[in-house]
């Protein structure tokens, strides 16, 4: 198992592109199943979770090729035909949203059966939501041995359908499926992250019939069949928003380019309260900070816009080495307090109770050895390490490759020691 060592002290200083989304390109990847003709997606991020989910949709019959396109990296999916509708546990485990693939194989081919998935492990997470969505368009479904399976021989149906609170997931899933159902679809009380709106457009310029995007209310007009489409990858606000408080925490100078600024401004908001000098740029955003220490500053994660609860670790982090005490309170996972402990092990001053978390902060932070409990939480340990004073080493490092493309590579040419140690046991 590799492990990152950091060299903490260093300024950022630099420019680092961001990377196509990868919460948006898995549910992208997903929707290859609705249609037999190619999708091809650009701006492509290369993560173990597009790699996972590649090595997924192959096994249901879709041909995945990757290549280097002239807008980053690319892949073509072609579901011309699909030749099996199972997903297996081994697949789906290592991956919350593939398990989105089980609407768009029963929308095209009325049945499936799939694992119930894995993810990070910040909280229950169960996917009621997702298999109601999926009854009320007319699915019969059954749970047995920890699988899914689901039958639909006369198509889906559209329905009217009430979320009792916003989902990410369920919402997608249920797009993913409506899009094929015979009749209107309406989701109230729809999630409106960016990567929804990425995945609706993209479906839209499929031939599908969706309309309300980025708004709580999603009218889905069935189509008989979609075809393929050229879609770029909406860029990856968390990773765009990591990079940012990594900026802010080591004193640097960094422009984060290739990336929209509107869908941060939760962060940008919180970022400047702190102190922190933040600047639109044409194609992003200059974030610096010079000497002086950081305000603290509270933070409730919440559903989007309000504050990512996929940046809430990144902050946390952050307000470390703030002058004073802050507060940050996690709304939307009941488990997403897991870097608290490695962030104390490196000197950090923090106390929990329940889904608050006490952050009093310190003059310095000192290197040690941290193990990376999730993909976030793996992410406030490394900026955690680039201002500790000392050598940091993080395990468990394969969270990190689910969601940050060449990270040592985008810190490194910012000046940050940041190093890959190959094949190292932790003895976990
Ligand atoms: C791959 C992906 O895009 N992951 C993102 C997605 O996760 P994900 O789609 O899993 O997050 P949801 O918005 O669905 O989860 C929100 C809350 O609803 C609960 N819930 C969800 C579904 C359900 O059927 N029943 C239920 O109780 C969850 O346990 C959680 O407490 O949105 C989260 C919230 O922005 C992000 O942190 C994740 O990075
Ligand atoms: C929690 C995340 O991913 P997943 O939903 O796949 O576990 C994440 O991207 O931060």
């Amino acid at each position: 198992m590799d492990r990152i060592a950091i060299t903490g002290g260093a300024r950022l200083n630099g420019a680092i592109p961001i990377s196509g989304a990868k919460n948006s390109a898995i549910k992208l990847m997903a929707a290859s199943l609705l249609t037999e003709q190619p999708l091809r997606l650009t701006n492509m991020p290369r993560l173990a979770d597009t790699r996972f989910l590649g090595e997924l949709l192959r096994g249901l019959g879709v041909s995945v090729t990757e290549q280097d396109g002239a807008d980053g990296t690319e892949t073509v999916l072609h579901a011309a035909e699909i030749t099996s509708t199972f997903a297996p546990y081994d697949l789906v485990r290592q991956m919350r949203a593939s398990f989105n693939v089980l609407g768009p194989l029963l929308a095209r081919t009325g049945h499936a059966r799939v694992s119930l998935p894995g993810g990070c492990t910040i909280g229950a997470r169960p996917v009621d939501l997702h298999l109601q969505a999926l009854s009320a368009l007319g699915a019969v479904i059954e749970l047995e041995e920890g699988y899914v399976s689901a039958q639909a021989p006369k198509g889906l149906r559209g329905a009217e359908i009430t979320f009792p609170f916003v989902s990410v997931g369920a919402t997608e899933h249920a797009l993913l499926a409506a899009v094929l159902a015979q009749g209107v679809t309406v989701l109230h009380n729809a999630a409106r992250e960016p990567e929804i709106g990425d995945l609706a457009h993209c479906l839209n310029a499929m031939g599908a019939r969706v309309e309300g995007i980025d708004t709580p209310t999603l009218t889905i007009t069935g189509v008989g069949s979609l075809s393929g489409a050229d879609w770029s990858v909406i860029p990856d606000r968390i990773e765009a928003g990591t990079y940012a408080t990594a900026a802010a925490m080591t004193g640097g100078d960094v422009t984060l380019t290739k990336m929209r600024p509107a869908l941060l401004t939760a962060l940008t908001a919180k970022l400047r309260e702190a102190g922190v000098t933040v600047d639109e740029t044409p194609d992003g955003l200059r974030i610096r900070r010079d000497g002086g220490r950081l305000q603290p500053v509270d933070v409730t994660t919440e559903v989007y816009p309000g504050f990512a609860t996929d940046l809430q670790a990144q902050f946390m982090a952050l307000m470390t080495l703030a002058e004073g005490e802050s507060v940050i309170s996690e709304t939307i996972f009941e488990n997403r307090f897991m870097h608290v402990p490695e962030l104390m092990r490196l000197g950090a001053d923090i106390t929990v109770h329940g889904g608050e978390a006490r952050v009093r902060g310190v003059e310095a932070l000192h290197g040690a050895e941290v193990m990376a409990t999730d993909l976030r939480a793996s992410v406030s340990l490394v900026i955690a390490g680039l201002a500790a004073e000392g050598e940091t080493t993080i395990g468990r490092v394969y969270h990190l490759d689910r969601g940050f493309e060449r990270l040592e590579e985008k810190l490194g040419a910012c000046g940050a020691e940041v190093r890959r140690l190959k094949g190292y046991e932790d003895g976990h």
